[in-house]
């Protein structure tokens, strides 16, 4: 019986810290509301995310779901219509303009999809490194060639962009995105454009920028191999998250769990094909046991 349950289990209302708040990254019911003449597009519909400082996730999702509103929301390009968004001290719905171009240039890197966008063409990887850098040329030359020795291409510092193969400029441009100590660093399709070998390159260097530096990683992708190459995978249906996988590493056995995610109102979404196979529609019987919640289709015997 759910009621005795719930009193067994010390129930009623607990006092919930704000949402988030040890979070590096907190969205909170975001909204993003496109007007395209007179049609009206619910990009992100109430989507909620934390990510925790040091995390390496990736989100996926079809074409269409949000995925890239998110990132430009979280990049500062773009403001949502309502929500909250904050990333560390950084509330995204209150900045203006002149702090909006400081947390761009102070907290968050970004790495796009087309390689072409991410480096400038007349410089070599070293000066494309070296350019968000403050200090003197010598100190900042320096300083690049170390973060494309971490990403793994050392061996193209001389080198202009077009003599880099496309897995090269990738590398590159996320050392370029490194190279303000980010807390932060935004993945939008980075692989994008790659075959798989190299595509695992590039998100080999992102693996290593997060691990080596602990710049905290989101990674957006269409590439569903990717929740067995990072801790969490956040899957986007609709304009909001829908489940989460986890990859937990214990001592060589890897194993992959998905979770549903529920809202900050307690709605949490049942996947299809389980709401079909027990013909669940409108209504279902809900019970709370000593450590899970059971859901029975309507009309179902007690
Ligand atoms: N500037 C805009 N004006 C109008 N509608 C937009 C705009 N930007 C995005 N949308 C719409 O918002 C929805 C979400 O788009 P978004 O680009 O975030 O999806 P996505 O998951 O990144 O897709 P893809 O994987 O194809 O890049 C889509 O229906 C898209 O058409």
């Amino acid at each position: 019986m759910s009621d005795s349950t719930l009193q067994a289990l010390g129930g009623g209302a607990k006092p919930t810290a704000q949402f988030g708040h040890d979070a590096l990254v907190a969205c909170d019911n975001l909204v993003r509301i496109f007007q395209s003449g007179s049609v009206e597009v619910q990009a992100l519909q109430g989507l909620d995310l934390l990510v925790d400082e040091g995390e390496m996730v990736a989100v996926v999702g079809a074409s269409g779901s949000g995925k890239s509103t998110l990132l430009a929301v979280l990049s500062g390009m773009d403001a949502p219509t309502a929500g909250r968004v904050r990333v560390g001290r950084w509330d995204l719905m209150a900045m203006h303009a002149k702090e909006r171009v400081a947390y761009r240039r102070q907290m968050v890197g970004f790495v796009w999809q087309q390689t072409s966008r991410n480096l400038l063409p007349y410089l070599t990887a070293r000066q494309n490194v070296a350019v968000p850098m403050r200090g003197p040329r010598r100190q900042r030359a320096a300083r690049a060639d170390e973060l494309l020795d971490l990403v793994g291409v050392g061996h193209v510092a001389d080198r202009q962009p077009q003599e880099m193969s496309g897995g090269e400029q990738q590398r590159v441009a996320i050392a370029t995105a490194l190279a303000n100590e980010p807390q932060l660093l935004l993945a939008d399709e980075p692989t994008g454009e790659l075959d798989t070998a190299t595509a695992r390159d590039v998100f080999d260097a992102l693996r290593t920028a997060n691990r080596e530096s602990g710049t905290t990683v989101v990674v957006v992708t269409h590439d569903p191999a990717v929740s067995g190459l990072v801790e969490r995978t956040v899957a986007i249906r609709d304009g909001r998250t829908s489940s989460e996988v986890l990859r937990r590493d214990t001592g060589g056995d890897v194993t992959h769990e998905e979770y549903a995610v529920m809202d900050r109102a307690g709605r949490l979404q049942v996947p299809r094909e389980y709401r079909e196979a027990l013909a669940m529609t409108r209504r279902v019987r809900l019970a709370l046991e000593a450590d899970h919640l059971s859901v029975w289709p309507d009309g179902s015997p007690r």
